[in-house]
């Protein structure tokens, strides 16, 4: 009898243990705000696990200088830890972004292969007729360049036609880069605000319609600023969905970057206003803030876009904001994204999943249409396929074939 009683009780205690241990390796958030005033966790950013066993219970966070697990959650005024990483962590070191869009290039084959070796094709031929000029049209269109980019393209190259019927393989390639980034806003102003202004952090909101990549998006923007050398705070104000703020978090801690984040349902201003506080009191250079993107109603949109940026301004100003756009979605896109446009004064877009796509001629067409520069183009799912916009690599990279 006695073992039984003790096979018993070793086997509570055992059970007990596991499954604490499972809880604690679970857990990765400390909540620094009472949940009834904002809602709002913050969590560190942790090194990566060196190994699969579970860490003893509380070390990782006490390692952190965080409280221990179990602690009671702080007052609403506590003092919030320091959002540079712990020395002695290491986290990912992201490629600096300038050259980006030359180095991913080939991500584009399949608008080069529709796009630029269709034109080539086309305007080798010997003497240019009609058909051929139809041809060269719908070529355009088919590559979502849009009616009136497209029109200035043939319009102009049939000026040049007595020079492209002597031209070179090479000339005609120069040729039709040079007529490709005229239509996409060589002048245009695509610096990212992500600058401190006023003594305080730049703070970047990114919109844009669930399923777009936006989520990805704010964890590669982080990763383009943190190798670019900035300090970030990133705030995941996408409340709806909790596997977003997850995401977020996890593209945060790779590279030593706090996130600010919220129960699921909490009000999205309040995260994106707890994260903008962070930012400034740990004195970072930018705040990167994703938001939900549910298409409901316009007036609700706009009233929540509205209320974050509202909220955020109390603290530092609106620097940027980058509507994200999924480039496979063509015109059913740029109908999507006017929406966004009306609830709020977007001032860069990022064009996603443009490896993805034979249309990249959608570059041109969603800028003419929104007037406002694409900024920042995704050409992959890798951590840092995100590049800066340059119009002329661009159309040397539809045009393919340089080297
Ligand atoms: N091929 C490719 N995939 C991309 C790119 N950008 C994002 N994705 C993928 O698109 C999918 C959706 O991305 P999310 O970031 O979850 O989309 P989201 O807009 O944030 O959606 P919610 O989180 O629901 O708001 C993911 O599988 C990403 O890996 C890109 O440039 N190229």
């Amino acid at each position: 009898m006695e073992f039984v009683l003790i096979a018993v009780a070793i086997l509570v205690v055992a059970l007990v243990l596991g499954v604490s241990l499972l809880v604690g390796r679970g857990r990765r958030t400390t909540r620094l705000d009472d949940d009834a005033v904002a809602g709002t966790t913050l969590t560190r950013p942790r090194p990566p696990a060196p190994t699969e066993e579970a860490p003893p219970s509380g070390a990782t966070a006490s390692g952190l200088g965080l409280p221990p697990e179990t602690a009671e959650a702080p007052a609403p005024t506590a003092p919030l830890p320091p959002a540079e990483p712990e020395p002695g962590l290491v986290f990912e070191t992201p490629p600096p972004s300038a050259g980006r869009l030359v180095r991913l290039r080939s991500r584009l084959a399949r608008s080069q292969s529709s796009l630029g070796r269709g034109l080539l094709t086309v305007l080798a031929r010997e003497r240019l007729t009609e058909d051929d000029w139809e041809e060269v049209e719908e070529t355009l269109l088919a590559a979502d360049v849009g009616i009136a980019a497209t029109t200035q393209i043939v319009e102009r190259l049939r000026t040049q036609s007595l020079v492209l019927a002597t031209a070179s393989g090479v000339e005609l390639r120069q040729l039709l880069v040079r007529e490709l980034t005229a239509v996409l806003g060589p002048d245009l102003d695509r610096t990212l605000g992500v600058d401190r202004r006023e003594g305080r952090p730049g703070v970047v909101l990114v919109v844009g319609v669930n399923g777009a990549g936006k989520t990805t998006t704010v964890g590669k923007i982080a990763r383009v600023l943190v190798g670019d050398g900035r300090s970030v705070v990133l705030g995941a104000a996408d409340t709806f969905r909790a596997a977003a703020a997850d995401q977020l978090e996890t593209w945060g801690e790779r590279v030593g970057v706090l996130t600010v984040r919220g129960r699921e349902g909490a009000d999205p201003a309040s995260v994106a206003f707890e994260a903008v506080r962070t930012g400034v009191e740990a004195e970072v250079d930018t705040v990167v803030v994703d938001t939900a993107g549910r298409l409901h109603t316009k007036g609700g949109l706009m009233d929540e876009l509205g209320k974050i940026k509202r909220v955020v301004e109390k603290q530092s100003p609106v620097t940027e904001v980058l509507l994200v756009l999924d480039a496979t979605t063509g015109q059913n896109g740029v109908v999507q994204a006017r929406v966004f446009t009306e609830a709020v004064t977007v001032t860069g877009v990022v064009l996603t999943k443009l490896d993805g796509t034979a249309k990249g001629g959608i570059v041109v067409s969603v800028q003419r249409e929104l007037g406002i520069p694409v900024k920042l183009v995704g050409l992959g799912e890798g951590a840092d396929d995100l590049a800066p916009f340059e119009p002329e690599a661009f159309a040397e990279a539809l045009v393919g074939g340089a080297d």
